[in-house]
Order: structure tokens, then sequence, then C-alpha cells
């Protein structure tokens, strides 16, 4: 009688048992999904939380919520996460900084034809490991140039799976395709979120550079898509070289000297002369001309900025290394720093911040332009005849906050410079921003941590060795990198399959 009891008793307490324990069950197997290579984290439901968040709206200490790629929610209760932890998956990351993943509108990643030179997959390894998201590959540099839907069509055909981050295209505007608006149209019909012309000599033979009247035509196709022209503004003038010293090619002031500021005031007050198309009402409303890597802080940049007053489409962008480096200190014979536009004087580059800090400069882009060692004629130091392009791909985050502090850059000011403006630039609305119903695009870096980047840190490009910040100390250290909430970049380690997605416009 009494054995009885005790069964009737303890029956409902059992089967209490084994609700809860497979409610436990299901729920685990719910948020943990099929193990894949392509991140590092088992999850596709889970938390993400910091004391620095930065979000639209400010910076914020709290947790933000990924569910299929997607960021579904953020909050700001610090304790809202807890009561959910047996729940969920929850990655504590402290004080580390969250910020929205970097766009990098400015990269060549000489893919295909040039691999030896970047390729897709090195490239993009740095790109994640240096917490760019999403980066978008410029149309020349790759063998052939991305001109035509078939030149495109080569492109896709060698991102494809091996993508570690997502990667879009800018198409070029050459004189070829640029009086042909059926040429042009079937170019961004096929997918390129823009294009990308020169006004000078690209340094690559099948892609000339382009006059005024091509831009102007281009803009007005560029219009009906409303996709932007990205221009390399620096056009050539006869040189005067004649102020008595020996024009050695090993001194960078010779190099400098080539390519005075007056070749880039020159491109952009040619270029200028066509952007009042771009204001509202004019006839190619819907274009947008944006300026890639401004050296000149002076007549150049008071140009722009009265377009801009005037009502132009018109955007601007410089890179890292024209904030890091002076020609004073360009040390003889070190074609590393060998870009054009060429790094100017120490004041230019305060002229530079200021107008970064002002707001007159939009945006940053790496304008990693690599090539193999043997073009940088390293040995040889001619700085006229080395490779113009600086590598940088993967530390242009710490590059731009380590020398970006003594004028006070707040973790906001990045995000805008990396994230919003080039997101919008590219016209990748589910980029660029820790917000609801945006890409899980996310970056979590150490701003404090401090490393010497030299031959023992691991570099990801192609070839380190002509990284013109190789032997510098830098802040700001990446520790974690999402892309779609894949978790790509963990710890030192990249995920193991290449998971990025093409970008297409449509
Ligand atoms: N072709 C090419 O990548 N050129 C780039 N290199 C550089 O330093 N500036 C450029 O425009
Ligand atoms: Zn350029
Ligand atoms: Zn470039």
């Amino acid at each position: 009688m009494e054995r009885t009891l005790l069964q009737w008793r303890l029956l409902p307490l059992l089967a209490l048992i084994i609700s809860f324990l497979s409610f436990f069950f299901a729920s685990r197997s719910f948020q943990a999904k099929e193990v894949s290579k392509c991140s590092l984290l088992p999850h596709d439901h889970y938390w993400i939380s910091s004391k620095r968040i930065v979000t639209p709206h400010g910076l914020i200490s709290g947790s933000v919520e990924v569910k299929g790629g997607i960021i579904v929610s953020v909050v700001k209760e610090v304790d809202w996460y807890k009561k959910q932890r047996s729940r969920v998956k929850v990655i504590d990351y402290g004080e580390a900084v969250v910020m929205p993943g970097l766009v990098d509108v400015h990269a060549h990643l000489d893919d295909p034809g040039r691999s030896e030179w970047e390729g897709f997959p090195s490239g993009t390894k740095a790109a994640a490991a240096g917490g760019i998201t999403t980066l978008i590959d410029m149309p020349l540099n790759s063998c052939p140039s991305t001109v035509s839907p078939e030149t495109l069509k080569l492109k896709i055909e060698a991102a494809k799976n091996r993508i570690h981050v997502d990667v879009g295209f800018w198409g070029g505007l050459v004189p070829d395709n640029a009086l042909n608006s059926s040429a042009l149209s079937s170019l961004l019909d096929a997918g390129v979120l823009g294009l990308k012309s020169f006004m000078c000599p690209s340094g690559i033979n099948d892609f000339p550079m382009t006059n005024i009247t091509h831009i102007k035509e281009g803009l007005s196709v560029l219009a009906k898509y409303r996709r932007p022209l990205l221009v390399h503004a620096e056009i050539e003038r006869d040189l005067e070289i004649i102020d008595g010293s020996d024009n050695d090619p090993r001194s960078y002031l010779t190099y400098l000297k080539t390519r005075p500021t007056s070749w880039e005031e020159g491109a952009i007050r040619n270029l200028l002369s066509v952007t009042e198309n771009t204001r509202i009402g004019g006839s190619a409303e819907g274009a947008h001309v944006h300026i890639v890597h401004l050296s000149d802080a002076s007549y150049s940049l008071d140009l722009i900025k009265e377009a801009k007053g005037k009502g132009d489409s018109v955007t601007v962008e410089t890179c890292p290394h024209y904030l890091a480096f002076s020609a004073e200190e360009i040390p003889k014979g070190d074609t590393r720093f060998k870009c054009s536009p060429p790094i100017r004087d120490a004041a230019n580059r305060e002229k530079l911040w200021e107008a970064m800090m002002e707001g007159d400069i939009d945006m940053l882009s790496s304008d990693h332009s690599p090539t193999k060692p043997e073009l940088k004629l390293l040995s040889d130091g001619n700085f006229l005849k080395a490779w113009g392009g600086i590598s940088s791909l993967q530390f242009v985050l710490p590059v731009t906050w380590s020398y970006g502090k003594k004028y006070g850059v707040t973790l906001e000011q990045v995000a805008s410079w990396w994230s919003d403006r080039p997101s919008k630039l590219a016209g990748l609305h589910s980029k660029g921003a820790i917000e609801v119903g945006k890409h899980a695009d996310i970056v979590v870096w150490e701003p404090e941590i401090e490393f010497d980047l030299n031959e023992d840190h691991p570099i990801h490009f192609k070839h380190p060795i002509i990284s013109a910040y190789l032997g510098k100390r830098l802040s700001g250290k990446v520790v974690s990198t999402f892309v779609r909430g894949n978790l790509v970049f963990g710890e030192g380690k990249h995920a193991s399959d290449a998971c990025g997605s093409l970008l297409l416009a449509t």
C-alpha cells in the first residue's frame, strides 16, 4: 500500500523532470546550427554583448541579437540577456568595441589574371583579419579589366567560393564603352555597383584614361541606374623641374615633384565642370561623383567643398596612408611608400586630418594596390620606375585609430568613415550599421591594445614585405569578425571555408 502511494507521488515529479529535460535539449538543438565550416561559431541564433557597442544612435552598453545572419535586436539593458542565459548563446566581449564591419570601397585584388600580385583568397583573408566585412574590388589590375559583362563574369567565376568576406565590383568606364550607352548599360545590368575611371594613365594597358566627354556621357547612363562614378582625379601637366637639385630617382622628393598638387587640382576642376548635371533637376540627376584617394588638402579640397555647397552630388575619400605618413619622413629609396597621387608634406597631412574632423572628407578607403615585390624595385629604390601602390588592407582600422588619436577621433567617426558612408556610396543598404534588419557584419576590436607590426605578426595579404606599415607600432587589435552572422575570423584564426557572398546590383 505504502509502495503504491510512493509511486503515485513520484510519477508527477518524474513527468516534470522529463518534460524539462526534453525542453532543454530541444531548445539547445534549435540554437546550435549544423556545424559549418563557414563559421567558427556553431550557432545560428546568439547574442553579442559588450560595454561599447557603436550604433547609429551612439555608443551603448548592451547586446546585439543575431539570427539567421541578420541583426534582429539591439538592446541597451545590460542585464536583459542574463535572464536568457540558460536558453541562448551569449558571447560576452566585455570592454571590447563592437562596431559595424568595415566596408572598403576601394581595393585591387588583381584576380583573375594577376593573382600573383594578390588574389581573392589572400585579399579577403586579410580583409577578415582586419575587420573588413565588405570589399568592393576595383576594375583594374586584374587581367582582363572589368569593362564588360563578359569580363565581369570572369571576376564572378574567380571569386566564387574563394572569398572570406562579401565582395562587390566596380566596372571600368573606359573610352571603348563610355560613348556607347548600350555597352555601358549591359555592364551595369550585369551587376557592377557603379563605375570607375582614370583622368590620367592608370599604369595598366587595358585600362585607358577617360576625358571629360567620356565622363559626362558615363554620368548620363549612371543617372538611370542611380549608381556612382568613382574617379582617379589627377591630370598630366607639363613639368618643369628646374630647381637646381639633381633629381635623384631614389629621393622621394624627386617623385613628389613629378606629381604636384596642380595635377589633382586640374583634374578636379575639370571633373567638377560636369557635376552640376547631378544636381536635383539636372540632366544627370541620380548619378553621383566620388573622388577617390584625395591627397591635396588645399585648392583641390576647396573646389570640392564649393561644388558640394552648390548641390552637386559629390563625395570624396582619402586613405590611411595620406593620414599616417608625410613626404619628409619617407626614407631614401623606400619605394613601399610610392603611390599616386603621392603622399605630400606634413602640413598637408595636418590639413587632411582637419578636413576629416570637419566632415569635408566623407570617408576612408584602403586603395590596397599591391604588386609582386620585384615590381616595387626594393633594392634599386628607384621611385620613378617602381610600381605605385600601397599595401595596407589588413591594417586600415588600427592605422586610422593610431594616427587619429591625437586629433580626438571617436569610435562613432571611425564607424561613419569606414562603414556608414561607404556602404551608402555603394548602394549597400543592408550593410554599414549595427541596426535591426541589417546584415550581422560586425567587427570586435580592442582599441587600447598595441602591437608591433613586424615579421612575426601574421599578415594575410600576399606580399607582406611591400607593406609601408611594416615596422610600425599600432594600436587596435581585431578580436573577431562576423560576416552575415558567420564568425569568419576569431582568435587569430579564419573559418576554414570561404563563404563570402557576391554583391551584385540588381
Ligand atoms: N593601377 C593602380 O592600382 N593604381 C593605383 N596605385 C596608386 O598608388 N594609385 C592608384 O590609383
Ligand atoms: Zn587611383
Ligand atoms: Zn586604386
